[in-house]
C-alpha cells in the first residue's frame, strides 16, 4: 500500500509550519495535523480539553467514533524544544492519511495543552514521524503511524517534498521520481535516541568557499528554522549588515532591508542552496523593521536541527529500512 497527502503551510507569509489532513475514527473526523519527524507522539485536540484551551482548532471526539477504544490506564505528556507541551489520555482508532489506513493507531487525546498551542488555530495536533523509542505514552509506549503502516507499505519509506509558500506533499511507501531531479544522495542515520540524525558534509555562506566540516543534526519537519553550531552562525551573520544576536528576541535579528547571503549545506557530495529570500523570517513584532533570521544558533537547543527551511529546498527520503538511512535530492 501507499499514501500521499498535502503539506500546507499554515501562514501565507512565512513557512513556519505545515499541516496535513488526517481522518480519525468512524464516521471520519478530519483534523489538520503537523507531521513532525522530530517527535513520535500522535496527539490531537480532543473533546477531553477544557473549552477555554480550544480557540478555533478542530477536535477529535472518541465517544463519537464506533471504532474508538480507550487504552485503559495509559497517559502521555510531552514538552517540545520551544517549551510548548501537552498531555492527556489515549485511545486507539482508525487513522487515514492520503488513502493509507492504519487500524488501532494510538491517538493521544489532549486533556491539557500549553498556551502556544491554544493560540495556534491552524494546528489541531501532531503526527510524530520520529522513531517510536521517543513515544511518551506510559506505562506501555506506542508505535508511530509510520511504524504501524510500515509492514503494509510497498517500501518502508516516507518522503517530504515541502515547498515555499505553497502546498507540498508527504508520500508513504513509494519514491515519486517526478518530485526530484538528478540522483538521491543517501547517508546513514543514527536513530539513537530516536531522531533522524545524519551528518551534513559542510556549508558555505553566499559565494564563499565550502567549509568541509561534518555537522551532525536532525532532519526535523516539525521545526521551522535551522539551528546550527555558533561557528557556522557567526560566519553567516558576519556577512549581514546590522545583524545582532538579540537576547530580547531570542536569536539573530537584522534590519528587514539588509542584503542576505544564500546558505549552502552539503549532504555527501551533493550541495543544497537556500536562497537569500528564504533566510529571513517574520518581523520580530508586526510592522517592525527588524527581522528574525532563518538560521539560528543551536547552543540553547542542545542539538543541531535541519528544519523546514532546509527541507524545502530538497526532496527528502526518510528510509525506515534496516539500517535506516536518509536521502536528499534536488528538485
Ligand atoms: C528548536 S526546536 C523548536 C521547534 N519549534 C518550532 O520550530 C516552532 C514551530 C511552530 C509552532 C507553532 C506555530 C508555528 C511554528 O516554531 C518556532 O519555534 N519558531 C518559528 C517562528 C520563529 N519566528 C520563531 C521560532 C520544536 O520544538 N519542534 C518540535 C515540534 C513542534 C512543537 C511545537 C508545535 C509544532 C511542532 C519538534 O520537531 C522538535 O522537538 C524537540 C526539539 C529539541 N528538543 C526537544 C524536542
Amino acid at each position: 500500500s501507499t499514501g500521499s497527502a498535502a503539506a500546507v503551510p499554515i501562514n501565507a507569509e512565512f513557512d513556519i509550519a505545515y499541516v496535513t489532513p488526517v481522518t480519525l475514527g468512524t464516521p471520519p473526523q478530519t483534523l489538520q495535523l503537523d507531521f513532525d519527524s522530530g517527535s513520535s507522539d500522535l496527539w490531537v485536540f480532543s473533546s477531553h480539553l477544557p473549552t477555554s484551551q480550544i480557540r478555533g482548532q478542530e477536535i477529535y471526539a472518541p465517544n463519537k467514533s464506533s471504532t474508538a477504544k480507550l487504552l485503559d490506564g495509559h497517559s502521555w505528556s510531552i514538552t517540545y524544544g520551544d517549551g510548548s507541551g501537552s498531555r492527556g489520555n489515549v485511545y486507539t482508532d482508525n487513522v487515514t492519511v492520503g488513502g493509507l489506513m492504519v487500524e488501532r493507531q494510538a491517538i493521544e487525546c489532549a486533556q491539557q495543552v500549553s498556551s502556544s498551542f491554544t493560540s495556534e488555530a491552524h494546528i489541531d495536533g501532531l503526527v510524530g514521524l520520529g522513531f517510536s523509542t521517543l513515544n511518551t505514552v506510559s506505562p506501555k509506549s506506542q508505535l508511530t503511524f509510520f511504524d504501524n503502516a510500515k509492514g503494509a507499505l510497498d517500501s518502508p519509506v516516507f518522503t517530504a517534498d515541502l515547498k515555499h509558500k505553497q502546498a507540498g506533499t508527504y508520500d508513504f511507501g513509494f519514491i515519486d521520481k517526478a518530485k526530484y531531479t538528478g540522483e538521491i544522495t543517501y547517508v546513514p542515520v543514527n536513530n539513537d535516541p530516536g531522531y533522524w540524525t545524519f551528518s551534513s558534509s559542510g556549508y558555505a555562506v553566499g559565494s564563499g568557499n565550502f567549509s568541509a566540516s561534518p555537522i551532525s543534526g536532525i532532519a526535523d519537519t516539525g521545526t521551522s528554522l535551522i539551528y546550527l553550531p555558533t561557528a557556522v552562525v557567526t560566519a553567516y551573520y558576519r556577512q549581514v549588515q546590522g545583524a545582532t544576536n538579540s537576547r530580547s528576541y531570542g536569536g539573530y535579528v537584522f534590519p528587514c532591508s539588509a542584503t542576505l547571503p544564500s546558505f549552502t549545506f552539503g549532504v555527501g557530495e551533493a550541495r543544497f542552496t537556500i536562497p537569500p529570500a528564504y533566510m529571513s523570517y517574520a518581523a520580530v513584532t508586526p510592522g517592525s523593521s527588524t527581522c528574525f533570521g532563518g538560521l539560528q544558533s543551536s547552543n540553547g537547543v542542545g542539538i543541531n536541527i535541519w528544519g523546514d527551511l532546509a527541507l524545502k529546498v530538497a526532496f527528502v527520503v526518510f528510509n525506515g529500512g534496516t539500517p535506516p538511512t536518509i536521502g536528499w535530492a534536488a528538485k
